[in-house]
């Protein structure tokens, strides 16, 4: 039987304690500064590394728990929703679109724990490239970056919010076959 205190789920949470690290810095700053901005994209890319370590130490050593599978998934949307909320907040990002990722990431967790009783809905490969799109997009709208001449930021975001609706979509089809028992 695998720990629930294993290196995964340990990196998970940390991802999880970096979130309001993260805030910290943003709101002390109002995202303005370079050295600012670079110090909260740093944190923000640093809790985002351990999305990818935490999930490759599980398959490497067979450490993939029940709990990971929920938790993961979860630690990503508080670190990427909480991103989303700020850039919006301080300009940087229409609300509509960190409204329509919101309602999408929550919409599928409410979606993981209404099937549970049937099975556990793991990230798929979108999800996962959705949770990639996001976060390089996320790093490149709180990098210091001449914005009014960006178009790369607007792309990488339009891409993101394309593959998050598109994936929520697809784990509603799970959910209900779930539900169905097939
Ligand atoms: O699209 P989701 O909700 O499965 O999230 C995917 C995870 O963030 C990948 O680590």
């Amino acid at each position: 039987m695998v720990s629930l205190y294993n290196p995964a789920n340990i990196l998970t949470v940390v991802r999880i304690i970096l979130v309001p690290v993260f805030v910290a810095i943003a709101v002390a700053s109002g995202l303005t500064g370079t050295g600012q901005r670079i110090a909260a994209c740093l944190v923000f890319c640093v809790a985002s590394a351990t999305d990818y370590v935490d999930g490759w130490i599980a398959r490497k050593w067979s450490m993939v728990t029940s709990f990971g599978k929920i938790a993961d998934p979860i630690a990503d949307k508080a670190l990427t929703g909480t991103a989303l909320v700020l850039l919006s907040a301080y300009d940087r990002l229409p609300w509509w679109v960190t409204v329509v990722i919101l309602a999408r990431e929550w919409g599928v967790t409410a979606l993981r724990f209404w099937v549970i009783r049937f099975g556990v809905i793991a990230a798929s490969r979108g999800g996962k490239l959705k949770t990639v799109l996001q976060i390089g997009a996320i790093a490149w709208y709180l990098w210091p970056v001449p914005h009014p001449a960006d178009v790369v930021g607007p792309w990488l975001m339009g891409a993101a919010l394309v593959v998050t609706v598109v994936t929520g979509g697809d784990y509603v089809l799970q959910a209900l076959r779930l539900r169905r028992g097939n």
